[in-house]
């Protein structure tokens, strides 16, 4: 069965740069920045840059970014992550991927918007001319920082749409910041044109998910792992074919669920709602595509026809035209036949 899930084509929706960066090359940077580490080798670094057992917040959680974002405040550094996350991915035959990265934690130290989203488009476009794997960008907005942040990730963005930025999100503590202090920002985003996504429902309150549908104009939601609690906002999930980006092991990590066995996804399914699994950060959460599929599979007995279900729900979902969706269909179809599948 390892053989399939490592084989099969995948698309991943939910993935945040800073996240995925390969430890190596963190590690490679900091160390060329000088940084005081506190550790004597590589592998001591790979403990500190992802959680471990003991994780038991999203608050915990979010402090592993520090040490990306050490070293993504400068152009080079963020093309060169962006193309090797590319370079992973397309290894472990991802077709498509939406990679989100928030432009303003790049700014500390002399760049400016519009230098950190052009490196990520050039990692993005090194990375489709060298391993053939499609992607897109989406803009997040920090739920921490004003709307007047926000408003200006919209605003200045704008020149990239179709340019290889697709939509906007709202990512960071959820507890703390509700959504509809970002309203307007996500308004002008509707405007403008952009696609919405927003983590919702993650560990916060089961009414972020209906308050980021009703008043930020979602169209996806990040996670959603609280809209078991409501019937009335898993209909309106359903009823509006809106889909969730869930990331299985980063929401045990985060304690967004306290077991596998209690995780909704099947629910879920069976009730009608949209589902697509993603990894949210493959450095911090130490994983991958294979490892969500292969859990699902081992804890909850998903079948292989079930993970490609799955699959095509990211297709459906992804922020791309109806005729991509369709080429992306396609190759997807003529792989797997070629897998006997
Ligand atoms: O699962 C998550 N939930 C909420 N915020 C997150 C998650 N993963 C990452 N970030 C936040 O998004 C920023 C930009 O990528 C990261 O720096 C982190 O603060
Ligand atoms: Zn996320």
């Amino acid at each position: 069965m390892r053989g399939i899930l490592r084989n099969i084509p995948k698309i991943e929706l939910h993935c945040h740069l800073d996240g995925s960066v390969r430890p190596e090359t963190m590690y490679e940077l900091l160390l060329q920045q000088e940084e005081d580490l506190h550790v004597s080798d590589i592998k001591e670094f790979e403990e500190l840059v992802s959680v471990k057992e003991e994780c038991n917040s999203l608050i915990e959680y979010l402090k592993k970014f520090s040490y990306p974002l050490k070293v993504m405040q400068r152009k080079e550094n963020i093309e060169r992550i962006t193309y090797e996350l590319l370079e992973d991915l397309s290894i472990q035959n991802v077709k498509y991927v939406e990679i989100r990265f928030a432009p303003f934690l790049h700014m500390n130290d002399g760049l400016n918007f519009n230098d950190v989203v052009e490196s990520v488009l050039k990692g993005m476009e090194r990375g489709r001319e060298e391993f053939n794997i499609l992607s897109n960008a989406i803009l997040i907005c920090m739920r921490h920082e004003s709307l007047q942040n926000s408003l200006e990730v919209v605003e200045y963005g704008e020149k990239y749409l179709g340019k290889g930025v697709v939509a906007v999100d709202l990512a960071g503590n959820e507890q703390d910041f509700p959504p509809e202090i970002h309203k307007e920002a996500f308004e002008l985003a509707r405007k403008k044109g952009y696609k919405i996504t927003i983590h919702g429902g993650e560990t916060g309150a089961v009414e972020n998910i209906s308050k980021s549908i009703e008043l930020l104009y979602a169209e996806r939601i990040g996670h959603g792992i609280a809209a078991i609690k409501d019937p009335k906002v898993m209909e309106l999930l359903r009823e509006k074919n809106i889909y969730l980006e869930m990331c299985p092991i980063s929401n045990l990590q985060t304690k967004a669920v306290d077991s596998i066995e209690n995780y909704p996804i099947r629910k879920y399914m069976e009730l009608g709602i949209g589902v697509t699994v993603n990894t949210d950060n493959t450095t911090v959460s130490n994983t991958s595509l294979e490892k969500e599929y292969k859990l699902l599979m081992e804890e909850l007995n998903f079948s292989i026809e079930e993970i490609l279900k799955l699959i095509d729900n990211s297709v459906e979902a992804a922020f791309i035209s109806r005729e991509e969706k369709e080429t992306l269909r396609k190759k997807i179809q003529d792989e797997l036949k070629e897998l006997g599948l």
